[in-house]
C-alpha cells in the first residue's frame, strides 16, 4: 500500500547526498525546505509576529530563511540566534537574512514561536540554557511551530533527550517524515503534521506511513463467498469475539462466521456454528481466519489454536492466543499469520521467539516479524506494521480514546475481514489500522468497544 516514506537520519543524509550529486546543492535545497516552511507559518501567522530561534546547524540553517521568506512578504519576525551558524549553509542563510539578529538573551514575546534549533543533526541532550530558552520562547508565543523535529527529541527512536520540553502546535517536516513524527513519546509533542517535499527520490526500502487505502466495491456478480468467508473462533469468553465479527462485518468480508460451543444474545446478522471445530473449519470456502479475543488460556485454548494454525487460510492471532503461541505452532504454517500485539504481548512474544527486544520499536516490530515469519502489527498509541520481508509501516494515534476495553478486538476483526476479501497480509493489516482508526475518528468521545465497530463502514465509505 502506497504512503509517504519514513527516513532515518542516515537515509536523509544519503538521498540528500543524491540530490547533490545530481546538480542541487545544500543551499538550494534549504531555500526550497525554509521557503516551503515559510508558507504553512504564514498562514498561521499572517501579520501577527513571528520569532524564529536559529541554532548552530542546518536547522538553525532553514530558520534563517523562513524568517527572510517571512520578511520579504511584509511579516513581522524577529530572529534569536541561539548560536553562531556553524556550517556554510546555515551562514549563507544569515547573511541573506536581511534584517537584525537578536541574542539569546533577547526578551521576545509574540504570536508563533518557530524552533530552529537543532532537527535531525541532534546528538545529545539540549544544555541547560537550550532548554530554557525554547522553554521561555514557547511560554511567551501562542503557538508553537517546530521545523523538522521539535528540539531535544532524537529522530530515529522517537525518544526524548531531555525532560519538560514544550508541545508545538505544529511540526512541519521537510523532505521527509522522520520516525520521531510517529513513535512515542516524541510523537505526542509534535502536534499536528505537515510535510514540505524537497524533491528526494524514494528510497528503497524505506519505512511508509499508513495512508488510507483504495477499496473497490464488490463486482456485480459477487456473492458472500467471493467477497470472503471469515472464521471467528470463540473460546471462554464470547463477547471478544462477538464484537470481532461485528467489526469484521462491516469491513468488506461477506460472510463472517463465528464459532463456539454456545452463545447467546449474537446480533443477526453474525452466524453462529456450534460443530466440531476441526470440522468446520476444513471448510475450503474459508479464506481467512481469527483466534484469539476471549479464547482462554487453558488447555482447551490451546487446542483450538491449534486446529485454527492448521487452516491453510490467513489467520489472524491477537489476544490470549499471543501468549499460548510458539514458535513450534507456526513450523507447519504455509499461508501469512497476522499477529497483533500491545506492548505486553510484544514482550511475551519476543521471549517466545528467544529475542532481547532490544532496539526502537519499529527494530523490535521488525526483529520478530523476521524471526516468527509473521506480519506484526505492534498496536498502541504508536502503531508498527512489519513484515517478515522488512516491508515497515508506521501509523500516527488517531485519538487517545482508543484507550478502552475492547478495540483491539475491533482492530483484529477488521484485519481478518480485509485478509478474508483477498488483500494480501501486511497490506491487509495496514488497511486493518487505518480503518480503526479513521472509524475512532468518527466516533464522540469516551465511545465503547461496540460504538467503534459501528462506525467501521462509514471509514471504509471513505475509501471508495
Ligand atoms: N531533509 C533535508 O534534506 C534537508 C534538511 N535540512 C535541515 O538540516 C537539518 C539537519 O542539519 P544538521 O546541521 O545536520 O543538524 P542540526 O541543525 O540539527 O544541528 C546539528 C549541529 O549541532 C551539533 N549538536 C548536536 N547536538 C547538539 C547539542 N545538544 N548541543 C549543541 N550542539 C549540538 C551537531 O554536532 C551539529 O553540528 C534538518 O533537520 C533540516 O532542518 C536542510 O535545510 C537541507 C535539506
Ligand atoms: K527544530
Amino acid at each position: 500500500m502506497p504512503g509517504d516514506q519514513i527516513l532515518t537520519v542516515a537515509q536523509v543524509r544519503e538521498a540528500e547526498q543524491a540530490l547533490i550529486d545530481a546538480g542541487s546543492s545544500i543551499d538550494a535545497l534549504m531555500q526550497i525546505a525554509g521557503r516551503g516552511a515559510a508558507d504553512w507559518i504564514w498562514r498561521m501567522a499572517g501579520r501577527h509576529k513571528v520569532t524564529v530561534l536559529c541554532g548552530p546547524g542546518n536547522n538553525g540553517g532553514d530558520g534563517y530563511v523562513i524568517a527572510e521568506a517571512i520578511r520579504e512578504r511584509g511579516g513581522h519576525v524577529v530572529v534569536v540566534a541561539a548560536a553562531q551558524p556553524g556550517t556554510d549553509a546555515a551562514k549563507n542563510a544569515r547573511k541573506a537574512f536581511a534584517s537584525e539578529v537578536l541574542g539569546p538573551d533577547a526578551d521576545v514575546s509574540g504570536h508563533v514561536f518557530v524552533d530552529c534549533l537543532f532537527g535531525s543533526g541532534l546528538t545529545r541532550p539540549l544544555t541547560h540554557d537550550h532548554a530554557e530558552l525554547v522553554k521561555r520562547l514557547a511560554a511567551t508565543h501562542h503557538r508553537a511551530v517546530a521545523v523538522d523535529l521539535p528540539s531535544g527529541v532524537q529522530s530515529d527512536s522517537g525518544m526524548l533527550l531531555n525532560d519538560d520540553l514544550p508541545r508545538y502546535d505544529f511540526t512541519i517536516a521537510l523532505g521527509a517524515w522522520k520516525f520521531a513524527h510517529f513513535l512515542m513519546p516524541a510523537a505526542a509533542r509534535v502536534g499536528e503534521l505537515r510535510l514540505v517535499p524537497i524533491g528526494i527520490e524514494p528510497v528503497e526500502g524505506a519505512a511508509r506511513t499508513v495512508v488510507r487505502p483504495r477499496v473497490h466495491e464488490p463486482p456485480a456478480d459477487a456473492h458472500k463467498y467471493t467477497r470472503g468467508l471469515l472464521a471467528v473462533v470463540a473460546g471462554k469468553m464470547p463477547g471478544a469475539a462477538i464484537l470481532a465479527s461485528m467489526a469484521a462485518r462491516g469491513a468488506g468480508a461477506g460472510y463472517v462466521r463465528l464459532f463456539a460451543d454456545r452463545m447467546d444474545n449474537v446480533p443477526v446478522d453474525v452466524v453462529v456454528d456450534t460443530g466440531i471445530l476441526s470440522e468446520v473449519l476444513s471448510d475450503d470456502r474459508n479464506r481467512a481466519i481469527l483466534v484469539g479475543p476471549g479464547l482462554g488460556r487453558d488447555g482447551e485454548a490451546r487446542e483450538r489454536l491449534a486446529i485454527a494454525l492448521a487452516d491453510p487460510v490467513t489467520a489472524v492471532v491477537d489476544a490470549d492466543a499471543l501468549v499460548l503461541l510458539t514458535p513450534r505452532g507456526l513450523a507447519e504454517r504455509a499461508a501469512s499469520t497476522i499477529a497483533t500485539p500491545h506492548e505486553g504481548e510484544l514482550v511475551a512474544l519476543e521471549r517466545a521467539f528467544d529475542l532481547d527486544g532490544s532496539g526502537t520499536r519499529p527494530e523490535r516490530a521488525l526483529a520478530l516479524a523476521r524471526a516468527s515469519g509473521m506480519v506484526i502489527v505492534a498496536k498502541g498509541p504508536d502503531t508498527v506494521i512489519a513484515a517478515p520481508d522488512g516491508r515497515l509501516a508506521c501509523a500516527r494515534s488517531a485519538t487517545s480514546w482508543l484507550s478502552t476495553a475492547g478495540t483491539g478486538d475491533v482492530l483484529a476483526g477488521v484485519i481478518a475481514s480485509r485478509a478474508a476479501s483477498g488483500v494480501p497480509a501486511f497490506e491487509a493489516a495496514c488497511e486493518g489500522v487505518w480503518l480503526h482508526g479513521s472509524a475512532a475518528r468518527l466516533c464522540p468521545p469516551a465511545f465503547t468497544a461496540s460504538a467503534l465497530a459501528e462506525r467501521i463502514p462509514a471509514a471504509l465509505a471513505a475509501c471508495l
